[in-house]
């Protein structure tokens, strides 16, 4: 174990569905699910305690092709059980590398995982256990950021972090116009006024109003999930 000290003792992660995708067109990719799980193996040892909130993207996008046309509050309970399936995907991929995980679901689905019980999760972690978080908020027409920023605040996280394919916040969305730039930080109220998109507004908001920062960092970056939790300067911090 190293001697340098992290810069946090609680962190929520949050992973995009599209992050277990690695290079496939949707579903888990499992060296990347590997990779991403040995990344976190990395900040356990230094002692911090992580819980992750997992997106669905990657396999509700699969299938969002049969979702056109359907009632959107259906649609949405459909991408939350997508989350389920990443989640047990993660945890199962932790458990073989050590790691002692335990999802918990925001809906109801008592024979497949846990239910989201906040003193629960809260023993969990200070027990070293990596908690996920499944199903989102567990309501319709919300994200799984906006699950991140509500889950980071109930659990006194001190930071949210959320890994994505980009390497920050960009000026405009730095896929379609390469023109973009990054920030190294900037304010909730700009994100906001702005409308950048890498994020949506409830979770800016609800992290705002919280004080609770967020860092966005890339997962594509060998070693960034550690030098983020160190405290080095990585991707870009979104702060009150
Ligand atoms: N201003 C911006 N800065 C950085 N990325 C942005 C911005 N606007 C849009 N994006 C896009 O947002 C994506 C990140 O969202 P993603 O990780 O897919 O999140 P979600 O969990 O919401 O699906 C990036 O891949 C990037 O293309
Ligand atoms: O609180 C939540 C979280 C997620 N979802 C649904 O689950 C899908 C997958 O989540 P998200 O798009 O946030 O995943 P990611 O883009 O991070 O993979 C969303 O599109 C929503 O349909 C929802 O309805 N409520």
């Amino acid at each position: 174990m190293s001697n340098a000290i992290p810069a946090h003792k609680r962190i929520l992660l949050k992973l995009s569905g599209e992050a277990l995708m690695g290079d496939d067109q949707f579903g888990i990719n499992r060296a990347t699910i590997e990779r991403m799980v040995a990344e976190i193996v990395e900040v356990t040892k230094v002692g911090v305690q992580v819980a992750v909130v997992i997106g669905g993207g990657n396999i509700f996008r699969g299938v969002a092709g049969g979702s056109v046309g359907m009632d959107r509050a259906t649609a949405d309970y459909m991408g939350m059980l997508a989350t389920v399936m990443n989640a047990l995907a993660l945890a199962d991929a932790m458990d073989k590398q050590g790691l002692t995980a335990r999802v918990m679901s925001a809906i109801g689905i008592e024979q497949v995982v846990e239910p989201y019980v906040r003193p629960k999760a809260l023993q969990y972690l200070e027990e070293g256990k990596v908690v996920v978080f499944a199903a989102g908020t567990g309501n319709p027409f919300f994200t799984t950021d906006t699950a991140a920023a509500l889950r980071g605040a109930e659990i006194g996280a001190e930071v949210v972090l959320k890994a994505t394919k980009v390497d920050g916040v960009y000026t405009a969305d730095p896929v379609k116009d390469p023109s973009a730039t990054r920030y190294e930080k900037l304010a909730f109220d700009e994100a906001i006024s702005r409308n950048l998109g890498i994020m949506d507004a409830t979770a800016f908001a609800l992290c705002r109003d919280q004080k609770l920062p967020i860092r966005v960092f890339s997962i594509v970056k060998p070693g960034a999930l550690k030098r983020v939790v160190m405290g080095e300067d990585e991707g870009t911090l979104v702060y009150a």
